[in-house]
């Protein structure tokens, strides 16, 4: 392992560094004392690369990628979240302030959203369009709305500014997170691009003049959540809000209290979009080993699905979420696909490709609560999706009936004639999911390690 430039020297080695360079004295080659040295020192190196060698490769078997997968509002953040809350429920304490401007924002775009419904809905009834309809319905409407005006008017501010100045998708208001995004709202970590402290600033601005809105309006927002026309529009299904809205309206006086730091349970219902991947750690325990677990979030909107690729060689796993209760729901980016399509196809691409063939698969047909209470409120599977027949709609039956059609797909499909684990799931429960999280985690781990071999 000596260099040639050393074996010609004729000083201890250890000498060498000392020298200036133009001090440096005429090397001797065939000096015995210096060979003896320069064998040892070489022995020494090859040694230590050796170790460091069989570190690295200890460190990349303990080491797990596990990459979330699935169409946009799958639930794949929300698993991240119930992972961080298990693993690392000192960094989600942490966190919990920045999530407030975040509820705040479901909440006032769920707002607006509802005052865009009644406007509608009006125009329905004045040019007869509307046979259910009554604007008497909507009285005090006007007096309601023209009080929250200046509530509606921060949406699209408070949008761009937690979205760290980004414009995503042009349209609806929406909030877009990236890898760090919380420094924006809690100042204490620096925000990845641009000029930190001014972006944070402005976000809590933003952030600041929202909650305080909330707090002065919030009887107005509790009027319109309770008026007998939304009720109305609910019932007649022309307004479909996200659970995030429902949920935050239902709780109004709670989370527009001025001291209101947010529960797990606010975290767990917050929607935002993911952008691009966003890159999680946890140690995790079994059999006495600590495993490095990375968890990639991903954004799953057609838009964001490139950005999976690179990761995909490196993948020791991956989870992947179907929202089995959107059987009448269609994708955002493309009106005219139904999401259980979506993500039938997007699951088919998963087990097809090639550069995943020796990850490990995990299916999880999410949001089991929803399609329960949909399917009790009478919602019809065969409307939306006509395969389903005149098969019974209860919820027993609609489940297996999701749960065979992503099994077929793996069964046709798998290029690594893997096993899959598949579990019914509904991601804001919490005792349930942690324990879906640690079955999940423990079968990874088996099957990494069968494939690597004992560590
Ligand atoms: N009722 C119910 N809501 C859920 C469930 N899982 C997730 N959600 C809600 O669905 C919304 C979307 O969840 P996310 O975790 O943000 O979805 P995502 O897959 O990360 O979406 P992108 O980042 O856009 O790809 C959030 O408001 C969650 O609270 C579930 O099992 N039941
Ligand atoms: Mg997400």
């Amino acid at each position: 392992m000596a260099t040639a430039s050393a074996r010609r020297h004729s000083a201890p080695p250890a000498r060498l560094a000392t020298l200036p360079a133009d001090e440096i004295p005429f090397l001797h080659p065939e000096t015995d004392f210096y060979d003896e040295q320069a064998n040892q020192i070489s022995k020494t190196i090859d040694e230590e690369i050796k170790r460091d060698s069989a570190r690295r490769k200890d460190a990349s078997r303990r080491e797990v990628k596990v990459m979330l997968l699935g169409q946009a509002e799958s639930g794949k953040s929300t698993l991240q979240k119930q992972f961080q809350l298990y693993y690392a429920s000192k960094s989600l304490e942490r966190e919990r302030p920045s999530w407030r401007p975040i509820v705040h924002f479901n909440t006032i775009k769920a707002v607006r959203h509802i005052l865009d419904e009644l406007d509608l809905d009006l125009t329905r009834v004045t040019t007869g369009k509307s046979a259910e309809g009554s604007d008497a319905s909507q009285e005090g409407v006007s007096a309601i709305r023209a009080r929250l005006l200046p509530l509606i008017a921060l949406e699209d501010t408070l949008a761009s500014e937690l979205s760290g100045g980004l414009a995503v998708g042009g349209g609806r208001a929406g909030v877009y997170v990236r890898a760090g995004w919380q420094s924006l709202v809690t100042a204490t970590r620096s925000w990845p691009i641009g000029d930190t402290s001014r972006a944070s600033q402005k976000a809590q601005v933003a952030a600041n003049m929202a909650a305080k809105a909330l707090f002065t309006l919030r009887r107005d927002i509790s009027a319109l959540w309770q008026h007998p026309a939304v009720k109305r529009l609910i019932s007649l299904r022309h307004l479909k809000l996200e659970e995030s809205g429902v949920f935050f309206l239902n709780s109004i006086t709670r989370i527009s209290e001025p001291d209101y730091i947010p529960m797990t349970e606010d975290i767990l219902n917050v929607r935002v979009q993911t952008l691009g991947v966003i890159e999680h750690h946890f140690a995790i325990n079994m059999g006495g080993i600590s495993y490095d677990w990375r968890l990639y979030d991903v954004g799953g909107a057609r838009g964001q699905r490139h950005a999976w690729i690179p990761y995909f060689e490196d993948a020791t796993a991956i989870i992947f979420l179907a929202p089995i209760s959107a059987f009448d729901q269609y994708l955002e980016e493309d009106g005219r696909t139904n999401r259980i399509d979506d993500s039938l196809k997007l699951f088919t691409a998963i087990c097809s490709n090639k550069l995943l063939k020796s990850a490990h698969l995990v299916l999880l047909l999410n949001k089991t609560d929803l399609l329960k209470q949909k399917l009790q409120a009478g919602l019809k599977v065969k409307k939306y999706i006509v395969s389903y027949g005149d098969r019974p709609n209860r919820y027993e039956d609609v489940s297996e009936y999701f749960r065979a059609h992503f099994l077929q797909v793996h069964k046709r499909k798998d290029v690594g004639g893997r096993h899959l684990f598949v579990h019914f799931t509904s991601m804001l429960d919490i005792a349930a999911t942690q324990r879906i999280i640690v079955a999940v985690g423990e079968a990874i781990i088996r099957s990494h390690i069968a494939k690597i071999g004992l560590l």
